[in-house]
């Protein structure tokens, strides 16, 4: 089985400019952010440099607008907006206020209204977006999600659900506190840990099935061929004990870490 390298070298000042990898021994990645409609995480002008197309979630475009700003307290707002431009607003339009709307369709960002569809959410869609536009020309893609975690308990099992949605796509779900990804079942994984930037908190969780065996190394608490499943054990509160985790399993996981404050 092959093996996907994973890095969060997006959460580092510069990306890496050796071979211009941002990926450890993995496949150079292009970057793309999504923001949702929560509060933006203090780093999100990092991703917004790493990233080459910028979409918002329908209310994540108030985000933008009313709080990225504050991230320059010595700068003019209008500037700023201008400066963070997104490339489109998707979703179903129920949230993004009417000015922020028209300022944003007045800079040229493209506006996406996908009101018609109650049966996705507004991560889907923009995940989708990202695919149809970005995937074939750029097939090592990583999708960043800024505000995907520590809100509303529905949109945030939303938000997870979608990694399991678009299973072979590399999508991070951020917060500030931490970051969720999905391992595949299809890969063996090499985790590389920036230790300056996250850990040593994490977790490997099972979702949707049992997890019928499951092999790591770099832990702390190493898992042998063990079983996991809700209602039994999974893996919470673990530690980061290496620069590299590995981790093999006949299961799709979700991976977290804990992020760094400065
Ligand atoms: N409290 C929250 N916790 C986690 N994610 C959130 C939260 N609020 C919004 N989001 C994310 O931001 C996206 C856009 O949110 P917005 O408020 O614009 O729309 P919504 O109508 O509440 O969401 P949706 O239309 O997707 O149900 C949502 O699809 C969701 O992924
Ligand atoms: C069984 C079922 N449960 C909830 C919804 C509601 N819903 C899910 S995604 C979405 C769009 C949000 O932008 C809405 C309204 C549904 N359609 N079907």
């Amino acid at each position: 089985m092959s093996l996907l390298s994973h890095s969060s070298t997006f959460l580092l000042p510069n990306l890496p400019t050796d071979n211009n990898n941002n990926n450890n021994d993995g496949p150079p990645l292009t970057y793309a952010l999504i923001i949702l409609n929560q509060r933006l995480p203090r780093f999100t002008p990092l991703l917004w440099k790493h990233a080459q197309v910028h979409i918002c979630a329908d209310g994540g475009a108030n985000r933008v607008f009313d709080e990225l700003p504050g991230l320059f307290p010595n700068e003019e707002p209008c500037d700023i907006r201008k400066r963070y431009k997104p490339h489109a607003i998707k979703g179903d339009m129920d949230s993004i206020r009417t000015e922020v709307l028209d300022y944003y369709k007045s800079l040229g960002t493209k506006i996406i209204d996908e009101s018609q569809d109650q049966d996705t959410t507004d991560l889907h869609k923009c995940v989708a977006c990202i695919r149809d536009l970005l995937s074939l020309e750029h097939p090592n893609l990583c999708i960043l999600v800024t505000g995907a975690l520590g809100g509303r308990f529905d949109h945030e099992m939303g938000n997870i659900n979608v990694l399991c949605r678009f299973p072979s796509m590399r999508i991070i779900l951020l917060s500030d506190d931490c970051l969720i990804q999905l391992l595949p079942s299809t890969h063996h994984h090499k985790i590389h840990i920036h230790s300056s930037v996250e850990g040593p908190h994490c977790g490997l969780i099972p979702i949707g099935m049992v997890a019928g065996s499951t092999t790591t190394t770099g832990l702390k608490w190493n898992l042998d061929n063990t079983e996991m499943r809700f209602g039994g054990l999974v893996s919470t509160s673990n530690i980061v004990k290496e620069n590299i985790v590995t981790v093999q399993s006949d299961s799709d996981l979700l991976w977290t870490i804990s992020i760094k404050k400065e």
